[in-house]
């Protein structure tokens, strides 16, 4: 059946956990569009590591079973990264259930990990192609739901600093305004991208010619990493806006006044709201703050929780594309 947890934002909006139970035991994960692996922080870690976290306990479980010879070793974009063995259990996501789901048990997990207490590791929700464990790959929790839910789906409505919601096998039409636009994803780079080559600032005149023109839903990344044109035609309306070098990014004066983002998701234009992109104070006094939007110079671009705070994404398994709303 279908599966609705709370999900909630860390400070800042940092990140977006939401309970995960794992062979009877629940813990908090982060759900993360843009990564295949389900790892956890569990028992084999030392007790430094797990200091102050909650970790699954594989020998607690009576359905738990060792994949033998599994590994796993993922890195991601920050330079963070996780690396273990692998076995399989029965995992419920608020009712949404999956027996024989591939468990990735940390062995070694990268500091940012380890200090991320709230975080007791990543459910990847992207295409299992990217999954990491050898030699035989694994597919990712949605894979494995799919031919039992309801509908081929699941959905993502985040919040600023307030819960939310993670929904797997059916779209709640009550938490999102008007129709979904949907836009079909090229899964070749087993991301979910589609195509995004327009903008405009405020209402103003789109900008039609963003270079490589494709972007991902991302629900594990904090912010919105656009082209340089985006970011360049943005804050040019923003009186105050630099490029701070010693904060690595935009910021501008925290008494701006941001304006909305209008930016093509597969041929209709979604907003972001301009508050959501006035993203955090960068200093003490909270004189200086930091751009949600930023530049990024590989492709695509990343359309992270920023995008989401504004936007109810439905992510669709049967036919491999995308639904926004805004909400
Ligand atoms: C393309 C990159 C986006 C950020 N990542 C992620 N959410 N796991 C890593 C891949
Ligand atoms: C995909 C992202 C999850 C959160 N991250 C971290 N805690 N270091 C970065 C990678």
């Amino acid at each position: 059946g279908a599966g609705s947890v709370a999900n909630t934002p860390e400070a800042g909006d940092v990140e977006y956990l939401a309970p995960v139970t794992i062979g009877g035991q629940t813990v908090n994960m982060d759900f993360d569009s843009g990564s295949s692996d389900l790892w956890v922080f569990n028992t084999q870690l030392s007790l430094n590591t797990l200091s102050g976290h909650m970790a699954y306990n594989p020998a607690q479980s009576s359905t738990f079973q060792l994949l033998p010879g599994s590994t796993f070793s993922i890195s991601y974009g920050d330079g963070s990264g996780a690396a273990g063995n692998v076995g399989t259990d029965t995992v419920n996501i608020g009712g949404a259930t999956v027996t024989g789901q591939a468990i990735e048990l940390a062995t070694d997990v990268s500091t940012s990990f380890v200090t991320d207490t709230q975080s007791t590791g990543l459910i990847g929700l992207a295409f299992s192609k990217l999954n990491t464990v050898k030699p035989v790959q694994q597919k990712t929790f949605f894979d494995n739901a799919l031919a039992t839910l309801p509908e081929p789906v699941f959905t993502a409505d985040l919040r600023h600093n307030a819960a939310g919601t993670y929904e797997f096998g059916a779209i709640d039409s009550t938490k999102f305004s008007g129709p979904l636009a949907w836009t079909p994803v090229n899964t070749t780079s087993g991301f979910w991208q589609f195509t995004s080559q327009a903008f405009a600032v405020g209402g103003g005149a789109p900008s039609t010619s963003v270079p490589g023109g494709q972007a991902i839903a991302d629900t594990g990344t904090t912010l919105m990493l656009a082209d340089q044109s985006v970011v360049d035609g943005y804050y040019s309306q923003v009186q105050g806006a630099v490029n701070n070098a010693t904060v690595g990014g935009v910021t501008f004066p925290c008494s701006a006044t941001l304006p909305d983002l209008q930016i093509d998701v597969g041929g209709t234009m979604a907003t972001v709201r301009g508050d959501d992109i006035n993203f955090a104070p960068v200093d003490q006094t909270g004189t200086t703050c930091f751009g949600g939007l930023q530049a990024t110079t590989v492709q695509p671009q990343i359309y992270g929780d920023i995008f989401f705070k504004s936007n109810f994404v439905a992510f669709n398994g049967g036919n491999n594309s995308l639904g926004v709303a805004p909400h």
